[in-house]
């Protein structure tokens, strides 16, 4: 889909349940995408900015995850949402105020296709308002480049968290741009012109950890000859980024959470509590929960970190970033050492937008800065990138790689009938679920996607 695109895009319904085959056939020809999603899945916040839905659709029973869909509608207060819901639902409390505050209309079984395309087309064009020009802008915040709906939902979230001078927890993949986020908390804040320490917990030597922390008084150990300035009493005035903070010694997490309560440090050796006045962000791209289950990571700690939070969405989740990011590297590129460089063939667009970029957005970086030295004309290919030709720009389009897209396309379809349920999806297609989990793999179909009381 074109960066600038929403007219380019047809229009997305994410329907949380199983739309009955007739309705679904209905919306189609209407022009709808219908694209079902299964309410309890790990990634259904994913899939709404992966298949660029405004609009979506939950049904509501006896098993619906109210907690999950409130969290999912405030999350997203651009999507327009639409509830379907079962009469007993509607006579409960939680049920009737999640609908009331959070949803733009609701029907009860049976579902009118003409009332439902009804309210569709309103919701649809109410969604479009929120967009200037009725496309979306790209965001520059301070040096952080997106167009995608995920960006802007980050954007305002960032802004929202610059003036509240509590600790913030980013969580991401690796090269999200967790530190870039932190970055421009600290350069929007009042802190801007105090300094900004980044530290990562991780590369830090284990006997060393409190010492660079916190500091040490002199004599504190065989090797402290003088007193040294911690790393945090060095963000007075500012703020510090505690990078890997999952991998931070539980010795560390204690002093640190008491100097998130009472802004106070004591360095190695020292007995005098020494006031600081640094804001906290901590970034992880390992489950911090799990930590705190496991007992590597304090549960006083996490829910200290916690208050604020902010998911930097992967690469894939961005749709139509990929090419302006691509772009705002190489113009970075070309000002930096001027190279001839003017731009991507279509080719090397086609094999970005196909990538599935497990080191997101610093691994796009990379290769494009790579490609820029690479390249001997005024057009970056996908060899340059050291990307594969996507299939369609294949010179002879074999028999073999028609059989692959048609059998990609088969278990996708097949996946989504089945609720991402392994086992329905095996029995639809004939085979094992062995074989389902192994043809996910090779197509690259998240399997987080499947349902997990599912294993193999
Ligand atoms: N939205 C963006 N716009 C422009 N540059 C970006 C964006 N996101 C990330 N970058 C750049 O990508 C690189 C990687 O980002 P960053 O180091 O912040 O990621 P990270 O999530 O902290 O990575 P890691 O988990 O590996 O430490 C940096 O050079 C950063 O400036």
């Amino acid at each position: 889909m074109g960066v600038q695109g929403l007219e380019a895009s047809t229009r997305s319904l994410a329907w949380f349940g199983t739309p009955d085959p007739q309705m679904h056939r209905a919306l189609a020809q209407a022009g709808w995408r219908v694209v079902a999603i299964d309410p309890c899945g790990d990634d259904a916040a994913a899939m709404i900015r992966g298949i660029d839905a405004w609009v979506a659709l939950v049904e509501f029973d006896a098993e619906t995850p109210l907690r999950l869909v409130e969290q999912l509608a405030s999350q997203h207060p651009e999507v327009q949402w639409l509830a379907l819901v079962q009469p007993d639902e509607l006579a409960k409390p939680a049920v009737r105020d999640l609908i009331r505050f959070a949803f733009f209309d609701y029907f009860t079984p049976p579902l009118d296709v003409g009332q439902l395309g009804l309210a569709l087309g309103h919701a649809w064009g109410k969604a479009r308002l929120g967009r200037v020009d009725g496309a979306p802008k790209a965001v520059d915040l301070d040096g952080m480049v997106g167009a995608s709906r995920a960006m802007h939902a980050l954007a305002l979230r960032i802004r929202k968290f610059v003036p509240v001078d509590v600790a913030v927890l980013v969580t991401g993949e690796t090269g999200t741009g967790k530190e870039l986020a932190a970055r421009t908390l600290h350069r929007l804040s009042a802190r801007a012109s105090g300094p900004f320490v980044a530290i990562n917990c991780g590369a830090l030597p284990e006997k060393l950890v409190q010492s660079e922390l916190f500091g040490h008084e002199r004599g504190a150990f065989t090797d402290a000859a003088t007193r040294k300035i911690g790393r945090i009493e060095a963000a007075h005035g500012g703020t510090v980024f505690l990078d890997e903070i999952g991998d931070l010694p539980l010795e560390a997490q204690a002093n640190l959470l008491r100097f998130l309560q009472d802004g106070t440090i004591e360095r190695v050796g020292g007995h005098q509590p020494i006031r600081v006045d640094a804001r906290v962000v901590a970034a992880t791209h390992v489950d911090l929960e799990r930590a705190v289950a496991e007992g590597s990571f304090r549960e006083d700690l996490y829910y200290r970190l916690n208050v604020l939070r902010l998911h930097m969405p992967s690469l894939r989740e961005r749709n139509g970033d990929v090419e302006l990011l691509a772009h705002h590297f190489l113009d970075a590129f070309r000002r930096e050492h001027g190279t001839r460089v003017r731009g991507f063939t279509q080719a090397a667009k086609d094999a970005m937008a196909a990538y599935p970029w497990p080191g997101n957005v610093r691994e796009l970086m990379n290769r494009v800065r790579r490609a820029a030295v690479m390249a001997d004309g005024p057009l970056i290919t996908p060899a340059h990138l050291e990307l594969a030709e996507p299939d369609g720009m294949l010179p002879a389009f074999s028999l073999e790689s028609a059989r692959d897209s048609a059998e990609r396309d088969m278990i996708l379809d097949c996946l989504r009938e089945s609720r991402f349920n392994v086992s329905e999806c095996a029995r639809r297609l004939k085979v094992s679920r062995v074989t389902v989990y192994r043809l996910c793999k090779k197509h690259g179909l998240a399997r987080s996607r499947t349902s997990s009381a599912d294993g193999p």
